[in-house]
Parts: structure tokens; sequence; C-alpha cells
């Protein structure tokens, strides 16, 4: 486990390019040193937005892109053809910038393939194996969940499946799949983004550990939480005079 390093960014523009620029370069960094990088992705606006600025950014310099291994921590159990499923926002934002194949891409199961999340769930931890991410990338909610992991849900002390079934979200659909914390806290890093005010309180409690699912986040390596000015508005400011 390790403490949340805060960064903050003056605008939700600044803050998106400035993520962009940090995985390129945490990539980069990581590819010297191994094969290859897994990602975990999550779905939600501000993540859609880092990875048109990443796949746009990647693309100017030396980042082998065919040495990422995409995963994703959570996804609406909808059909392949459906827009709302986040694999399918993310990679039509990265696959078009970058040269990423399917062999690359690990999407969570959809209806087609599957017959319920429950199912779909077993099918993706088969394929995940023991697979850590190297870096998990959580977009956080307003209610401070991130992934699918929804506040007192019982499904926060699962710690033996590394991903569950979801069939009642708060949010439609209704019905989803998601890596559990055991999953996303044996990332080497896991990296939260959060931008507006909708998130101020969920950041706050996220940051100063009260109970949503956000402050039960924490990379092996390091945890980093990328933030706007407006999501930080309930966080402390010191100002420092020189
Ligand atoms: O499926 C969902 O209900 C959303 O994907 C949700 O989990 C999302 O990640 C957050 O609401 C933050 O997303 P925004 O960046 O769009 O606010």
């Amino acid at each position: 486990m390790t403490h949340p390093r805060v960064h903050r960014y003056s605008d939700e523009q600044t803050l998106t390019s400035s993520v962009a620029a940090n995985l390129v370069k945490r990539i980069i960094e990581l590819l010297a040193t191994k094969e290859k990088v897994h990602l975990g992705l999550s779905g939600g606006d501000s993540a859609n937005q880092v990875y048109k600025a990443f796949g746009k950014l990647a693309k100017t310099t030396n980042l082998d892109a065919r040495r990422l291994e995409l995963w994703w921590t959570c996804e609406r159990y909808v059909p392949s053809s459906d827009h709302r499923r986040n694999s399918t926002q993310a990679l039509s934002l990265l696959a078009g910038a970058l040269p990423i194949v399917p062999s690359q891409t690990h999407a969570m199961p959809a209806p087609t393939s599957t017959a319920d999340p429950q199912q779909g769930a077993l099918a993706y931890a088969e394929e995940l194996g023991q697979q850590k991410f190297d870096i998990c990338l959580l977009n956080l909610a307003p209610d401070g969940h991130v992934a699918d992991l929804y506040p007192d849900d019982p499904a926060l002390s699962e710690d033996n499946a590394r991903v569950i079934g979801v069939l009642e979200a708060p949010n439609d659909p209704k019905e989803r799949i998601t890596c559990t914390l055991k999953t996303i806290n044996e990332s080497s890093e896991v990296w939260v983004l959060a931008s507006g005010y909708s998130k101020a309180e969920a950041v706050e409690e996220g940051i100063t550990g009260k109970h949503v699912p956000a402050s039960m986040v924490s990379g092996q390596d390091a945890t980093h939480w990328f933030i706007d000015q407006r999501a930080a508005s309930r966080l402390p400011y010191h100002e420092c005079k020189l």
C-alpha cells in the first residue's frame, strides 16, 4: 500500500494534457526495462479525454504502442457493437491514433459471448490470470465509486475473485463487469482522475480516507491522484510564501 500523491492542475484541459504527458513519459520509462506494459483502463468522459490526448501525443514520440497490453477495470455488459461500452469508446480513440492490433486488447466479455455478467467475469478472470497492471487508471465518480465498485457494496470486501459481475449498478446499464479491489490494488501504480465540482466531495473523502471505494485503492509502488482545482476545492490549501 502507498499513500496518495496529489497532483493539482488549474483546469480540466491542463489536467488532461498533463496526465497524457505523464502517461507517455511513464510508459517510455517502463518499456526501457520490460518487454510489455500492461494498462488497466476505465470509462467515463475524463478518461476518454486522456486517451484522446495520449494517442495524439504518443504518436509524436518514440513510444512503441505495439508493446502495450490494454485491459479494462470495468465494463458495461452490453453488446460489443454498443457505443456505451468503455472499451469501444477507448479503442476508437487509441487504436485510431496508434498501431494497436486486436491481439493487444483485452476487452471484457459482452452478452454475445457469455450468458451473464458473472460468467463474463469468470471468463475475464481466466484471461487475466495472474497478470498485474503496471498502471491502473481509474476515473472517480461523484459518489466516490471507481471501476464498478460502488459505496457500501459487499463486493468491496471480495478478497478472492479478481473480477466479478455486477447485476444492479446504480446507473444504467445495470449489468456490468468489474475488477475487484484485490486486482486494482495489486497494480504497480494506481492513477485516479477527477475533474469538476461534482467530484469535490468524493475527492475529499477519497484522499482523507473516508469509506468511499476510492479511499480503498492504492498501488504497490505508487498512488497518484490527478485532479483539477474544481475537484480539489474541498481539500485544504496551504499557501507557501517564499
Ligand atoms: O459507467 C458509469 O457509470 C461511468 O462510466 C462512471 O463509472 C464514470 O467513470 C464516472 O461517472 C466518472 O466519469 P466522468 O468522467 O464521465 O464524470
